[in-house]
């Protein structure tokens, strides 16, 4: 699958083109269906963007924002990425937008992972908008290297919903979208910032093996083409 590359000088320009992108993805979605569904990454990537996209003159309250993937955490834990979205980008006038998080307090990852598949389920599909990122491991959502579940997460053939996942590189259990959930987004986006990334995106198209770098799912078999957009 092709995709289109949009490089930018500076971090600031790509969070304020990217906002744009999205917001004018979300407010097409809100006239033609009259509501819109928006999933984010988390990670450290995403933060100047989240804040740029939170000021967009979008009708908000007609705009549910999920997550692609979560750590098995609680929402006030640091590396939440749910705390990550609710202090950068559930504000200005992003405020009123409905958060559904992937996130539950159930007693096991995977009891949370059912509670999320439901939540999410009402969201309907496909999303309209995916925002992913990707780890120097050539991961994006929790689709790990050695990931516990990798092999389900990007069958195409899964049906859409959350899943668990376990790996080396992971930390903490996580939730994931599956790779069926996201691959058909209306507008699909790759957001990755810095030399290292860019370097790693060179190696995981110039490759197929999506076991080592899962990335290549969404670059080589996406049902819609991703945008990357990179800076320095
Ligand atoms: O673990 C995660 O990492 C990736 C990449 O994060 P970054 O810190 O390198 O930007 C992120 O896309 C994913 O949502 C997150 O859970």
């Amino acid at each position: 699958m092709a995709h289109v590359m949009h490089a930018f000088e500076t971090r600031p320009a790509l969070a304020a083109a990217l906002a744009e992108r999205v917001s004018g993805a979300l407010q097409a979605a809100v006239a033609t269906r009259g509501t819109a569904t928006l999933a984010v990454s988390g990670g450290s990537t995403p933060k100047a963007f989240f804040e740029a996209l939170s000021a967009q003159p979008i009708a908000w309250d007609r705009v549910k924002v999920t997550l692609v993937d979560e750590r098995f955490v609680s929402p006030d834990h640091e590396r939440s990425n749910h705390k990550l979205v609710a202090t950068h980008l559930l504000k200005n006038a992003a405020a009123v937008a409905e958060f559904v998080p992937l996130y539950h307090p159930a007693e096991t990852a995977d009891a949370a992972a059912a509670f999320a598949t439901a939540a999410i389920a009402p969201l309907g599909h496909p999303f309209d908008v995916v925002i992913l990122g990707m780890g120097n491991d050539g991961h994006t959502a929790s689709f790990f290297p050695g990931g516990n579940h990798l092999g389900a997460a990007l069958d195409a053939g899964t049906a859409r919903c959350v899943m668990t996942m376990e790996a080396e590189g992971a930390g903490e259990p996580r939730l994931t979208l599956s790779f069926s959930a996201l691959a058909d987004a209306r507008l699909l986006v790759l957001h990755i910032e810095g030399a290292e990334k860019k370097t790693v995106l060179e190696k995981a198209l110039s490759g197929h093996d999506e076991t080592e770098m899962p990335i290549r799912a969404v670059l080589e078999r996406a049902a819609t083409a991703p945008d990357i957009y990179w800076a320095p």
